[in-house]
């Protein structure tokens, strides 16, 4: 079995429910949500001019492959009838694969750690309430060293 920790988004519709369907549909597809960070209204990254999102990371426990968890989480958001208005834009849901264990990879379908994690406050900030003390693989700094970082 391994760890890996997914993070949640969204700024369409019913944000809260989304949310909660994501993490009850991962459940039901043997994905054991260990843990769940509170939900963090954000200002949108990257693409301002759209509303504000509801945040969230979960830490689960599986036993599927990298790639084969990133195919879960994709499956999840079409199941969810994933709406998408622009890149970086609009999305009833979006769910990301943060990191697993602590693995090192890049391919077209999959990189680990998340590119973009460090950058990210509306990342952090959850990951801060559920793994402060978690290390990156690469940058090797803790959640808590990440947060204080970007937010100097
Ligand atoms: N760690 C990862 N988590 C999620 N998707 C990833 C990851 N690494 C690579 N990808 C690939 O990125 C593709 C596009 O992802 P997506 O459409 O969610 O991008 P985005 O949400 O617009 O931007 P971002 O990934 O920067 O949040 C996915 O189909 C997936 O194959
Ligand atoms: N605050 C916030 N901003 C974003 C988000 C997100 O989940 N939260 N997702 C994006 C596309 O991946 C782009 N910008």
């Amino acid at each position: 079995m391994a760890i890996a920790y997914v993070a949640l988004g969204s700024n369409l519709g019913d944000k809260k429910k989304n949310l909660q369907r994501a993490l009850m549909l991962l459940m039901q597809q043997g994905v054991d949500v260990l843990q769940v960070s509170g939900y963090f209204a954000t200002e949108p990254y990257g693409v301002t001019d759209q509303p504000q999102f509801l945040n969230a990371v979960c830490k689960v426990r599986t036993n599927l492959e990298p790639v084969a968890l990133l195919r879960t989480l994709l499956a999840t958001e079409l199941a969810m009838g994933r709406v998408r208005l622009r890149h970086w834009g609009e999305r009833n849901i979006d769910l990301d694969l943060l990191l697993y264990e602590n693995v090192v990879m890049q391919t077209p379908e999959l990189t680990l750690p998340h590119p973009d994690m460090q950058n990210r406050d509306f990342v952090l900030l959850p990951l801060l309430d559920i793994a402060p003390e978690l290390e990156h693989p690469l940058l090797h700094k803790t959640v808590r060293e990440m947060a204080a970082e970007l937010n100097k």
